[in-house]
Parts: C-alpha cells; structure tokens; sequence
C-alpha cells in the first residue's frame, strides 16, 4: 500500500490542522502501542479518520486554523472553513484510500465507504462512476452538515469558555447551542422519512454524531440541568412506558424507593410485575438488603426486579441523580423490566399466549431500547426507510404483537451485530440464529440477513458511518421504486431491495458490481462505452485547481497591494474581479521576459493587472490602459501613481474598440484583453492588426468557466460561449502560435507569425 506522506505535504490553513491532529492522535496511539501510521495503512488511516468523532474536534480545529489571519473569525468564515475541511477531507479520502490502486486486504474491517471506493474503482463506466458517486455524495453531505452544526456550536462553546466572565452560562450555552444544532440537523436527516416523533429524533442525533449520551438524554428529557430531580425521571419513564406498552403503569414513592408496576387486572388495579427503584444514597447504603427486605412491597406473587439508583438528597428533601449516571440507570431498568416481565408472563397480556422465551426476550430488549434508550426502534425504523409518515404514534399500534416480527428485529440487529453477534461467545448468539431460524415473518429475516451484511464490514465505533450509506441507498432505492412503478415502500419491503442489492451470500460486504447494477438501474443511467470521453461542458474535470497550493508557495502578497485592494473593493465597492496574484505574477514575469516598448491593456478597472504589468515594463516601455468607467479610470490612475508608475502608464477612459481602430498597425509588443467578455470577438479583430509580427496577444478567461459571469449579470453560460467561441477561433488560427496558461481562470498567449527580421 502506497503510504500519503501526510506530514510532508505543504499545507495551508486547514490542511496544517489536519497534519496537526493525525500526528496528535498518531503519538497518542503510539502511547498505546497501536500508531495508525505504523500499521502503514492508509485505507485504515482514513476510515480512522472518518470514523472517529474526533473528526467534530477536528472540523473545528481545521475551522481555527483556516482563517485567514486578521480576519474577524466570525460563524461565516468559521462555516466556510469547516464546509472546506469536510470537503477536502473527502477528496483526501478518496485519493489516499485508492491512490496507489491497491485495495485493502479483503479482511480488513473496512467502513462502508471503502466498499463504495471499490465499487467506483471497478466502475465501468462514467455513468456508474455517476451513480455511485451520487449515493456516496448524498451519505458525506449528511455528515458535512453534521459537522458543520456541531462545529458551529463548539466554537461558541470554547469562545465563552475563554472568557472568565462567562464561564458560568457556558456549559447552558452549549447545551442549548448544541440541542438547536442537533435537532436541526436530524430533522433535515430524517425529514425524508416523515418521522416526527422527538424522541426518536434524539436517538438518531445519537447514531449520528456520537455525542456523549449524557447529552442527549438531556435532550430528552428537555432540561439543562445536570442535576436531575429524580421524582421527575421516574414520572417520565412511567409516561413513556405507558405509552410504549399500552399498559397500565404506576409509579410511586413509598417512603425510601419508588415503585413502578405494571398493571395485570383490566383496570390496572392489580399489578402483574414490579420494579423497585432504590436511592443509593445516605440514608440506603446497603442495596442488597433493602431490596431483600423490600421483596414483598409489591405484593404477594408479584414478580419484581430491583434497580438502584446512584443519587443524593437535597436540603429540600429532594432527591437528585446527575445527568451522566442516567443512561447507565435506565439501562438497568431495562434488565429489570425485562426480569419483572418475563417472569410474569405480562405479554400474554398483549395476546402473545404462544410467545416462547425468544419474543418475550425481544419484548423486554425492545422495551429496554425504545423506552430506555429514547427511541431506538424509531430510529432503526426510519433508517431502514419505512413507509413515510409512518411515525413512532403509527407503528406503536402493531408493537403488541407485530413489533415482534417487524420493530425488535429490525432494532435488534443494530445492537446484536455490532455489540454482541461479532463476539462468538456471547451470549447473544442463540438469540440471534433463534431469531434467524425460526422466525417465519417472511422478510423479516431476508431483512436481518441484508442488514446484517450491510453493515458487516463497519466497525463498532461509528454508528453513523454505515447509516449514512444506508440513508444514501434508501434514497437511492426509493427512487428506482418510483422510476418502476412500484406505489411505495410497503409493496417492496426492504428485504427485497437489499436482496437485490445484496445477493445471498451471507455474511459478505455488497458485491461491488451488484451494487453498481443496482444504483445502475436507480439512476437510470445509459449503458456507454467506456473510453468514449465525457460530454458536456468541454471544461468539466474531475481535477480542481490547486490555489491554496499555489497560494502557500507564492510569497505573501506585498501589504500596499493588499491595502489597494481593499480600498478599492470595500471602500470603493468596484467588484473583485481582478486578475488572481498568481496571474498577475504571471503578467510582471511577462513584461520582464518580452521587455516591450508599447503594451495595451482593455480593461483596467482599478488598475491591478495594470500595476503589475507596468512594473515588469524596462525603461521607456509604455502602457495603455482602456477603461471605459470614468470612476474605476480614476481610481487606477491614482493607484498607478501609488506605486510610482506614471510615468509608463495612460490610463484612457475612450472606448477600447474605437480606440485601437485609430492606432498605428504592427505597433504594439503585447495585447492584454481583459474587457467586457461580449466583446472578446470585437476585441481581437480590432488588435491582431496593431500587433507587430512576434508580439502576443494574451486574453484573460481563457477558460470560459469562472464566475466573472455573475458580476456581468450573465446567469447563464453567454459570456462563457463567446470566450470559447473567440479563444477556439484564434488558437487554431494558422497566424498565431497559441498554448493555454494555466491561471485559475486560464489565458491564452497567442504569438502572432512572422518576425521583425521577415
Ligand atoms: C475584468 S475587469 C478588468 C480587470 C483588470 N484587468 C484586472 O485584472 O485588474 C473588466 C473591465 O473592463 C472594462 N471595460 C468593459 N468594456 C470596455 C471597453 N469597451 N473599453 C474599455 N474598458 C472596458 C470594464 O469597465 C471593467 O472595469
């Protein structure tokens, strides 16, 4: 595997913070023994990257490290920054993970991403490149946005944080910076399955971002305290609980612990299992025997579980629990539950007479999740792409007998595979191959199969990783869905697109190539030959301009520069669309080389190119310079004089065409074209004839693709015909030697034949 020398590449902004970062982690790592950049495998590297939630800190970081200096560092840049840090970082990964063309070892655990590297490097053609490209896109955008919002919200977390003042509202701050950014991006991630319901919302902000649980439970249980009143907590597990189970649950403190029971008896009087909850606190420091002498608090023949609960009073005679020993609580309360209900039989209560130890055991791990652990089932729901609009409220009508078949499945299979299955001597495992073997709800097990070999090759520790694709391929299939005329989700369960997708192979990441077939078909795209080039706009590429390259190499721009321009774009609101630095280096270096007598400019605007045009002239060589606005001639003439180049320069406010009609032929060494780009025809037709035999015309925008257009008020591709139109005429004229500069924007140097000698 070739290795990306990650340290000696030259970086600006928040390339530093990236080299920064891995070489943090790599020395970390090498603590532990386990240096990523000693295991020389960069595939893995960058799923590490991918996959770790450092990646937020690392966003950041990247946005810190990109502005430019003495910029105010405000959200907008701190945004831009951040959309360029994920932006690069996915260039980054596809080129480090298949840059020497070697695939991973085939038994690595490779993310889901390097699945679809795969896939795109055996892509036959430019449109399955396309298709595959767009699943991936629509998967990295999710996480992009995820970044930026977490980002956003980390920045004003560490900005207060900074400021001694404030530190107190900062922890609140975040929280509530975060919660907005949270639930906004979710529900931009989740609006395309309809689903509303808040809780399932923060489970999927869960999966999404792997924030700290903590912070998410207080999401749900909408508060900003870390210090819960657990009065409160058990009033609201014993809301959702009835919701949930549909069953009667009270819930009381009697004396020294809270008693959650479930009803048995139709009006809920008589309960049929019970959870005690224990306050380990001063006043219940032995457990075992509180919960020993507690056994018949229920009542006789009560099945009951019991769960202590770390917490400690208040003057007020409160109790409280802080917010982080939530999650492992609920947890507990989810075995308990389990216990109470499995000894009771209470799913019989839900007609599952027939249940056997498996659905029982569903049941309660099902309860475990969507209760305990806000909203699991909803948010495998909605990432396995159920019907929209089929919200947590729907699909809780079918949890009592059918969420057997359908919602602890398709939950079950997150958990299971990820946590328990990948380890043979769990437990777990039994239930699992019950769950696969002897499940007869058709699809569901087809679906766990699909799922599970979906998500096979992800490691553990990103959750958000395989959804993404997951998402990306819902999207993908619900398309394909409608494109064939199949009405919705319901009359294609998942099953059979994953199969498509899938094959039979058990246990196997995609094949690559069904996968393109799939997305294939999903996007429609027109078998092609595949050396046949790509249509379209002649300057589409694949490759981008390397400016921030060219801008790190090139010296820092000289400050008079950077003060003109300033003045002239904020203070004097004339648009930026001045030639680059690097082009008017290009421009200096020239001048110098051609050492002209006379060089016309069209098009001076403020004067920049101008200036830089001007200094590389030698002693008696002259400029003129067109520039059809009176007030951007003004400003070039003082800027001209600024930089002490009056004496070689004429700035002249006459129009350009009507101009160089009236001078002398076969006078002018060099032609700078940089007007209106409407008149580009107008232009060359008016100058080849002043040129002298070995002079050169040099015409900016020889690329047609910039956004010069825009500041023309052209939205289209107008001003970009012409100039294709006028630079393809003259570089294939028989009367000029031509080559494209490679400018951000391109110009095209054309010579004119003959020479002074002829
Ligand atoms: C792209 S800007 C020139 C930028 C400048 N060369 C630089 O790089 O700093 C184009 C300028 O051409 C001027 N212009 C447009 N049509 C013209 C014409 N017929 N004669 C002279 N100037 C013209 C516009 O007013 C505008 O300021």
């Amino acid at each position: 595997m070739i290795m990306t020398n990650v340290a000696a590449m030259t970086e600006p902004g928040y390339k530093v913070g990236l080299r920064n970062w891995l070489q943090e982690r790599n020395s970390r790592m090498s603590a532990s023994g386990d240096s990523l950049v000693e295991r020389n495998n960069t595939a893995y590297l960058m799923a590490f990257l991918e996959a770790n939630d450092d990646l937020f800190d690392h966003a950041f970081r990247a946005s810190l490290n990109g502005q430019p200096s003495g910029s105010l560092g405000g959200p907008a840049d701190s945004r831009v920054a951040v959309e360029k840090a994920a932006r690069v970082l996915r260039e980054e990964e596809r080129r480090w993970t298949f840059g020497g063309g070697v695939p991973p070892a085939e038994d690595d655990r490779l993310p889901a991403f390097v699945t679809v590297e795969r896939s795109l490097a055996h892509a036959p053609t430019r449109s399955h490149r396309i298709a595959i490209r767009a699943a991936w896109d629509t998967a990295l955008d999710v996480e992009s946005r995820a970044v930026h919002d977490l980002a956003v919200a980390v920045r004003s977390l560490r900005a207060e944080a900074s400021d001694p003042s404030s530190r107190g509202i900062a922890a609140d701050n975040f929280v509530e910076t975060f919660s907005g950014a949270v639930i906004d991006a979710t529900s931009r991630i989740f609006g395309t399955y309809g689903s509303s319901a808040s809780s399932s919302l923060v489970s999927c902000a869960e999966l999404a971002m792997e924030e700290t649980p903590a912070k998410m439970m207080a999401l749900a249980f909408r508060t900003r305290e870390p210090m819960l009143d657990v009065g409160r907590v058990i009033e609201e597990i014993r809301r959702r609980l009835e919701v949930t189970t549909d069953s009667t649950v009270r819930a009381s403190f009697a004396g020294d612990r809270w008693e959650v029971l479930f009803g048995g008896s139709s009006d809920g009087k008589v309960p049929s299992s019970g959870v005690v909850i224990w306050p380990l606190n001063g006043r219940n420091p032995d457990f075992q025997e509180s919960a020993r002498r507690a056994t018949p608090l229920t009542g006789p023949g009560v099945p009951t579980a019991h769960v202590g609960l770390r917490c400690s009073s208040r003057p007020d005679g409160r109790l409280v629990m802080h917010l982080r020993d939530l999650k492992a609580t609920l947890h507990e309360l989810g075995h308990a539950m389990h216990h109470g209900l499995t000894a009771s039989r209470e799913p019989l209560r839900h007609g599952l007479e027939s249940a056997g130890e498996t659905e029982i055991d569903l049941l309660s791990l099902w309860l475990e999740w969507t209760v305990f652990d806000a909203g699991w089932g909803a948010c495998a729901l909605s990432a396995a792409g159920e019907p929209s609009g089929k919200g947590l409220v729907e699909w809780q009508g079918i949890l009592r007998l059918e969420a057997l078949k359908e919602l602890p499945l398709r939950a079950l299979v997150m958990e299971l595979d990820r946590e328990w299955l990948m380890h043979p001597e769990s437990d777990y495992q039994d239930v699992w191959r019950q769950v696969t073997d002897s499940d007869p709800a058709i699809h569901a097990s087809t679906y766990l199969e699909a799922l599970h070999r979906l998500t096979w090759p992800i490691p553990v520790t990103r959750p958000g990783a395989e959804y993404g694709l997951f998402w990306a391929m819902s999207e993908v299939a619900g398309t394909w869905m409608q494109r064939h005329g199949s009405a919705s989700h319901d009359q294609t369960p998942p099953a059979a697109w994953f199969g498509r997708i899938l094959g039979n192979e058990p246990h196997q990441a995609p094949d690559p190539m069904k996968l393109i077939s799939f997305l294939e078909q999903a996007v429609g795209a027109d078998t092609q030959d595949p050396l046949a080039s790509d249509k379209g706009n002649p300057m589409s590429s694949t490759r981008e301009y390397p400016s921030d390259y060219i801008a790190a190499m090139l010296p820092a721009r000289d400050p008079e520069l950077t003060s003109m321009l300033r003045q002239a774009i904020v203070d004097e609101q004339l648009p930026p669309i001045q030639v680059d630095d690097n082009a008017a280096k290009l421009l200096e270096c020239l001048t110098l080389l051609a050492r002209p007598q006379l060089v016309i400019e069209i098009g001076a605007l403020f004067g920049y190119s101008t200036i830089h045009l001007a200094r590389g002239l030698k002693k008696g060589g002259q400029l003129i310079s067109f520039e059809i606005d009176p007030r951007s001639a003004e400003i070039a003439r003082e800027n001209v004089s600024r930089f002490g180049l009056d004496d070689r320069v004429r700035i002249s406010t006459e129009d350009a065409v009507t101009a160089l009609s009236r001078m002398a032929p076969d006078s002018a060494d060099l032609i700078f074209i940089d007007g209106a780009k409407t008149e580009y025809v107008e232009y060359v037709k008016a100058a080849f004839p002043l040129l002298r035999a070995g002079g050169a015309l040099l015409i900016d925008d020889a690329f047609a693709g910039g956004s010069y257009a825009a500041h023309e008020g052209g939205e289209d591709d107008r001003l970009g015909e012409s100039i294709r139109q006028v630079v393809g005429a003259l570089a294939k004229s028989q009367r000029v030697t031509a080559s494209f500069l490679g400018t951000e924007h391109g110009m095209l140097l054309a010579v004119k034949q003959g020479s002074d000698d002829e």
